[in-house]
């Protein structure tokens, strides 16, 4: 059978390790290719080395052009403008694109879906970890069903991360909203200081913790009157991302050119 032939971005990154180990843990998929930032520590390193593994004779490459030629699929976990950038070769070779970074803004995010109609297959999620995407949909009905209930977003991350809310609490907070047919944007609280007055109904709040090595905990809390529901996620590795990217990649072999959700990878989709 032919293997996915897959490139991992930011390969000398926290994901980056985790992406690599978990190709080469996985059947039906060989990795070809790691890219990372002109500049980085971890250029001209091998990539299983890099992961903890033994070598793998992949060096690590700052020349993305080169190496897209060689694949059939991107993983990538890096930085917003490199993701886009990635995304529009993506879509001029016709590539598998599975993008992990989070922390991009409206245009990124246009960029990427005009990638998808231009010819990637692109699986983009704020998470790839299944236990987490089942989570929004329990989130959705909760939303729905006790929808008088104050929703709040709560979350906490390594002291390295650099956005925030993290694109997790976005994505369980879009699955409230989804709930309460409500948009997000227009609705949501993602900062309290000072005399705030009291909390306007119908908003969904955000609250960022950050410290530590935490790989990634959130809690979505529903507080109603004399009640209050809490629904957890903690990651324990990030593992459960890199296999999730793996499964989305493998997935995306078999799709059409578009922008798709983990949550169409699961079948979850609405
Ligand atoms: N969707 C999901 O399931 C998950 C998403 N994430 C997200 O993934 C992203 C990366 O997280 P993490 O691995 O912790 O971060 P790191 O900072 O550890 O890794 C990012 C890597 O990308 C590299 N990079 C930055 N710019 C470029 C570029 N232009 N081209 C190639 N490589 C580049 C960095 O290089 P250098 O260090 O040299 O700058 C680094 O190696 C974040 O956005 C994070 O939120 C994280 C976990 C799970
Ligand atoms: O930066 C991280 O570490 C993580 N980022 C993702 C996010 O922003 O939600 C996913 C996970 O929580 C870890």
């Amino acid at each position: 059978m032919t293997r996915l032939r897959i490139i991992v971005a930011g390969a000398g990154g926290r994901m980056g390790v985790a992406n690599i180990a978990a190709i080469a843990a996985h059947d039906g998929v060989e990795l070809v290719g790691a890219l990372d930032r002109s500049g980085s520590a971890a250029i001209g390193k091998d990539a299983g080395t890099l992961a903890g593994l033994d070598a793998l004779g992949v060096p690590v490459s700052d020349d993305a052009t080169a190496l897209l030629d060689q694949a059939d699929a991107i993983i990538d976990f890096t930085a917003p403008a490199a993701s886009v950038a990635l995304a529009r070769q993506a879509a001029a070779k016709g590539l598998i694109h599975i993008i992990g970074t989070t922390g991009c803004t409206e245009d990124d995010d246009d960029a990427i879906a005009d990638a998808g109609a231009a010819g990637a297959r692109i699986v983009k999620s704020g998470n790839f970890s299944p236990g987490m995407v089942a989570l929004t949909v329990l989130v959705e009905k909760a939303a729905r069903a006790l929808a008088d209930y104050d929703v709040e977003v709560l979350e906490m991350h390594h002291n390295r991360k650099v956005d925030a809310p993290s694109g997790t609490a976005l994505m369980l907070g879009e699955a409230a909203a989804r709930g309460r047919n409500i948009s997000l944007k227009d609705n949501s609280v993602r900062v309290r200081d000072g005399h705030t007055g009291p909390r306007e109904a119908g908003t969904i709040g955000f609250a960022t913790l950050r410290g530590g090595n935490v790989i990634g905990d959130h809690m979505v809390i529903l507080a109603g009157q004399s009640e209050r529901i809490e629904l957890n996620h903690r990651a324990q590795d990030r593992t459960i991302y890199a296999n999730g990217a793996v499964k989305a990649a493998l997935w995306a072999a078999g799709q059409q050119p578009g922008l798709y959700s983990m949550a169409d990878v699961l079948g979850l989709a609405d």
